[in-house]
């Protein structure tokens, strides 16, 4: 098959990332027959630098002639929190989330087998596994309400951010949830605040709801502040943890470093038509960029993803994740995942090795 991929590379370490992601796609399409053609599409501060904007007209109708998109990170200090928005980086992500429908983001968060001794919780709670499926809300809530900036008379100047849920956002993403759950082990895990925030109020009455009628997968409510403790002290009781949208932002970033770094995880931003954005979780990691040191599984575990919910091949994906743990098993360490004096490779050498295992 022939598939058309648009590639938007972004910042920092994303475009090491998305190269070596690239090649390791291609090297998929040799061994099962398909082959890609890619299309650049600029978005983020380097946008901001060529042409001042960070979401140029057209960026979503390029995407939307694609089959699916991947997208290494945008951002980074040299452009800061500008006054205006379209001089942000981070409101080209929110614009093309919303602007192609993406509201479910499955950031899926493992142990690798190969990493076990990289998990930094106890050994008996790493023993037993880590493999859960967080479900973000993805195009709702505070990240999309309206924001405020004022002068009051009497406290100085505030500012508001707010934040909303109608009812059919939160029943598609539930049913997501549920039904991901169907094909797992299932068990929904619904991440809330509703004994503070009317919003969570209201999105548990709907998961409750959607709950009856799923009635053959196990449900439970976590508190958000729980949800985070509970992240570290045993993970493995987790398979689906649904939730809107900033609580899924910061879980899966902890998420993330109970699996060894955030280096290491992917995700699948899709919605009800195509194409579906695929993206590592972590950002454009100033710290790192341009010195051959990112860990590019993250973006490669996404072509994976790319591969089963964009184009329906698991047999791809899996080759992928198998080539994956092919080359942790034999030791190959980038520094984020690397024990104290262990020897390290590079963005570059990691690729190289994921796709020679193709
Ligand atoms: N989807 C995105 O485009 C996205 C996601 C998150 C953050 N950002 C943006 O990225 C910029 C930097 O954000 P931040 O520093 O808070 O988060 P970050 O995820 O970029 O980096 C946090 C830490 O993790 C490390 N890290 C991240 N990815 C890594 C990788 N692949 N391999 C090894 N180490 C890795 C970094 O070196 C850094 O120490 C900000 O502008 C932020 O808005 C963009
Ligand atoms: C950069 C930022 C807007 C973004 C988010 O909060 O969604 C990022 O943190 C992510 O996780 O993709
Ligand atoms: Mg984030």
């Amino acid at each position: 098959m022939n598939f058309k991929i648009a590639l938007i590379r972004g910042d920092g370490i994303g475009p090491e990332v998305v190269g070596e992601a690239v090649k390791v796609m291609e090297a998929v399409g040799k061994k099962f027959g398909h082959s890609f053609s890619f299309e650049d599409v600029l978005m983020g501060g380097c946008a901001i630098d060529a042409v001042g904007k960070s979401y140029p007209e057209g960026t979503a109708e390029k995407c939307k002639a694609c089959d699916a998109v991947l997208l290494g990170a945008v951002g980074g200090p040299k452009w800061g929190h500008a006054s205006d928005p379209e001089k942000r980086p981070e409101t080209a992500l929110l614009s093309i989330r919303k602007d192609l429908g993406l509201y479910a983001n499955l950031r899926p968060a493992a142990l690798r087998p190969a990493l076990a001794d990289a998990c930094p919780l106890k050994k008996e709670t790493a023993e037993k596994g880590i493999d859960l499926m967080m479900v973000r809300e993805l195009t709702g809530g505070i990240y999309f309400g309206k924001r405020e900036r004022y002068q009051t008379e009497d406290r100085g100047e505030e500012a508001s951010d707010r934040m909303a849920y109608s009812q059919m956002e939160i029943e598609r993403i539930g049913r997501r949830a549920f039904e991901l759950a169907r094909l797992r082990r299932h068990k929904v895990s619904s991440v809330d605040k509703a004994n503070v925030l009317e919003t969570s109020r209201l999105w548990r009455s709907i998961m409750h709801r959607l709950s009856e009628e799923y009635s053959d997968v196990e449900y439970e409510d976590v508190l958000v502040d729980n949800a985070a403790m509970q992240l570290v002290k045993d993970p493995s009781q987790f398979d689906v943890v649904v939730t809107e949208n900033m609580f899924g932002d910061i879980l899966s970033d902890e998420a993330s470093m109970v699996t060894g770094s955030i280096g290491l995880l992917p995700s699948a931003s899709i919605g009800d038509t195509a194409p579906g954005l695929y993206e590592p979780i972590h950002g454009s990691a100033p710290d790192i960029a341009g010195q051959d040191k990112a860990n590019p599984i993250a973006t490669i575990l996404s072509v994976g993803m790319m591969f089963r919910y964009s184009f329906h091949l698991p047999h791809e994906a899996d080759a992928i994740e198998q080539a994956v743990d092919a080359v942790l098993a034999e030791g190959w360490r980038t520094q984020d995942i690397a024990k104290s004096g262990e020897q390290t490779i590079g963005t570059v050498q990691m690729g190289e090795l994921i796709r020679r295992k193709l």
